[in-house]
């Protein structure tokens, strides 16, 4: 250990106590991620509006595409730690995943394949071949360098840096969030540029082509750091040994499974006879981690609702701040920026502050506390829902018809409808009724999904006895026959102002849409042309605009973020320090995979989850989180803290004593030595392991 460290201190400069080499990591992270996310980004649109996808392929391919990402890790992990090392797979799959990034881009030039000009690719399979192939060799990359560029920075620092390791993590999280935050900002204005050669188009391949030369920026500032890095020699094939050693303790156990055998403290003592007492340690340390991580796809499963629930949540919304108007979408950045205040808050006050009041809050307390956090957060986002509930409009259950008794005549009338009381309908108005007969066949208009959020619906009916012409200044919806009505039309939210026709005569009327309303407009018979038409024509609101705002959701992000960052951080640190020297690329991908196994909880709970509330939803996966936490909080109160050099070294030098004493008493009886070591290997791991959670 001494000499390692000696080897660190030599590598690199040292600036305020840290090695200057972490400087060129944490760049490539930010660049990296910047490459990644700039990409996701803009990713769906590219499948709906270049290949022409429909949303169901478009978003099943793009969430198998994440998914992949996080399941790549354990490939970057192995080859890191068993082969390669992991500066040498850094370097390698960063080319690997700028190769990818560069086949994006070319995939997104309409031009190459447009051999008639007119904007629109003529072979849609080369664009379609080139971006998935591009999109693996994105997945291999991203996936495989993440747990090593994690595990290499951790590796810079000696036996007795663990505060400066801790920030260092804390910063490399900063880095993942900032260069996210640019780039999700940054691609979706790209993509909003028009350019090509013969024609002009969406410019996706400028919002590919950025990220791509970030990646290669990435991996130009990782080679530029190369001279200063501390490079941990991979040690052999280790995890074929792990296989292959934990095979043989299962075997050896069932094949010793009679109660003439002696137990052994450990299932994994049974790999004794065969194996290494130093591998056996490794693997029942990182086992031990391994368990530890089952309960926590759970929290990832609510993190990631934040892009699809949540972006829903948002549709229904007023997303107007004033000057600036938030697209549902655009909610999700309120992550990265939160964490990029509240991690140094964390770091330079809530933790001290926790540490002068005497209390031990160690890294699975903090965990538990992140996932605490996380329900809190489902439980705003459900009182939200509540609050939106009671805003929506009442839509008529399956056997119920929604009727609008429009009275276009100048007296008023009354209407009588079966099974109802007779009502008076005054001339001129509007009546929304739910009948429960089923008069005429159940039918309800409902606009859902948000192709453009800030677009609403309208239509006029013209309750006058001539024709009359509708248009904006942009558009002409044409013209309405008498005691007839228009189709629903589109325009953008704000104010509007349309001009109403008949021949040559013609009056404007002026309205307000708010987001996500729905307008029928009632143009009366005793509207007089050329003058104002303000007070002839009824609005009706269809569907009322969204009136809770979208400020209501910073709670729920709050929340969500603070649990993040307690539990994200604390576990990306958690993760390095609890494995063995040999192993430390293999736990952070096993961490990484906790990311990939709660993405897919979220696939899956999409697809099945048939609870009609939204609100309830929410409240289930907060009682589910909670529950999982119970669960956690209570493995890792059994959970003993290692420190792996330490044990590590114990072992070393015990084997040396041991070869040492096999040389000066040759013969001795092999069974009598493993059983001697095995008593002697348990007491250097229990002194080792001694806090609890
Ligand atoms: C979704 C945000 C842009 C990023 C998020 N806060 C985050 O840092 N992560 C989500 C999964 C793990 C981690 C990452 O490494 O990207």
């Amino acid at each position: 250990q001494e000499w390692e460290d000696g080897q660190r201190k030599g590598k690199s400069k040292v600036v305020c106590g840290y090695p200057l080499s972490i400087f060129f990591i944490v760049v490539n992270e930010f660049c990296e991620r910047f490459s990644y996310y700039g990409m996701r980004a803009v990713l769906v649109l590219y499948f709906k509006y270049f290949l022409r996808w429909d949303d169901d392929l478009a978003t099943s391919i793009y969430h198998t595409f994440v998914a992949l990402c996080y399941l790549t890790p354990i490939l970057g992990a192995i080859v890191a730690d068993s082969w390669l090392g992991k500066f040498k797979t850094i370097i390698y799959l960063s080319i690997v995943y700028a190769v990818g990034q560069v086949a994006m881009a070319v995939s997104a030039i309409h031009d190459i394949t447009d051999s008639d000009r007119d904007g629109t690719p003529d072979s849609m399979t080369f664009h379609i071949v080139l971006s998935m192939v591009g999109l693996f060799l994105i997945a291999l990359g991203t996936g495989g360098i993440k747990p090593c560029v994690a595990a290499f920075g951790g590796d810079q620092f000696g036996e007795h840096q663990d505060r400066q390791r801790r920030t260092f993590f804390s910063v490399f999280y900063l880095c993942i969030n900032g260069g996210s935050l640019l780039s999700t900002i940054i691609t979706p204005v790209l993509r909003a540029q028009e350019c090509g050669i013969y024609s002009k188009q969406k410019c996706y391949s400028l919002a590919f082509g950025v990220p791509a030369a970030l990646m290669v920026v990435a991996l130009v500032v990782f080679i530029i750091g190369s001279g200063m890095y501390y490079k941990a020699e991979p040690q052999g094939n280790i995890m074929l040994d792990v296989c292959k050693c934990i095979g043989f303790a299962i075997k050896n156990r069932y094949r010793h499974r009679s109660k003439q055998y002696p137990k052994r403290q450990h299932w994994m003592d049974w790999a004794e006879e065969k194996y290494d007492k130093l591998l056996i340690a490794q693997i029942k340390m990182v086992l031990k981690v391994l368990f530890l991580y089952i309960p926590l796809p759970m929290f990832w499963t609510l993190f990631d609702q934040k892009g699809s629930r949540w972006t829903l949540q948002a549709t229904t919304m007023d997303g107007n701040f004033g000057a600036l108007v938030i697209q549902p979408d655009q909610m999700q950045t309120v992550n990265p920026i939160l964490i990029l205040t509240l991690v140094p808050i964390m770091d330079s006050l809530i933790y001290p502050l926790i540490k002068k009041c005497g209390l031990n809050f160690t890294p699975l307390k903090r965990m538990t506390v992140g996932m605490l956090l996380a329900a809190i957060a489902f439980v705003c986002a459900a009182l939200v829902q509540i609050q939106i509930d009671k805003t929506l409009p009442t839509f008529p259950s399956t056997s119920q018809s929604q009727l609008k008794l429009l009275n276009m005549g100048s007296n008023s009338v009354t209407v009588k409808l079966p099974g109802n009381d007779a009502l008076i309908l005054p001339a001129a108005q509007v009546y929304p009724f739910i009948n429960n007969s089923e008069i005429v066949e159940n039918q309800a208009i409902t606009f859902v999904g948000f192709t453009d959020y800030f677009l609403v619906y309208f239509r006029f009916v013209n309750g006058m006895k001539t024709a009359v012409n509708v248009s904006t200044a942009a558009a002409d919806f044409g013209l309405i026959e008498p005691f007839y009505y228009s189709n629903y039309s589109q325009i953008k939210n704000g104010k509007a102002t349309f001009t109403l026709r008949s021949g040559s005569q013609s009056c404007e009327y002026s309205t307000n849409f708010g987001f996500g309303s729905s307008y029928t407009f009632f143009i009366h018979s005793t509207l007089v042309f050329g003058s104002n038409c303000q007070d002839s024509v009824t609005a009706v609101e269809d569907i009322k605009p969204n009136s809770v705002h979208m400020a209501l959701q910073i709670p729920q992000y709050f929340f969500i973020t603070a649990g993040e960052v307690m539990f994200s951080v604390t576990g990306l640190e958690f993760s390095y320090s609890q494995a063995p020297s040999n192993m430390k690329a293999v736990l952070q991908a096993g961490w990484l995979f906790t990311v990939a196994i709660g993405n897919f909880i979220v696939l899956i709970v999409a697809e099945l989850a048939k609870i009609p509330k939204q609100w309830a939803e929410y409240v289930l996966f907060a009682s589910l989180l909670v529950a999982v936490c119970v669960i956690f909080s209570i493995m890792a109160y059994f959970y003993t803290y290692i420190d792996p050099t330490e044990i590590e070294a114990q072992f070393k030098k015990k084997i040396n004593e041991d070869d040492e004493d096999d040389k000066s008493k040759p013969g001795k009886a092999e069974v009598e030595m493993v059983k001697r070591d095995s008593i002697k290997c348990h007491d250097e791991y229990d002194k080792a392991t001694q806090t609890k959670m």
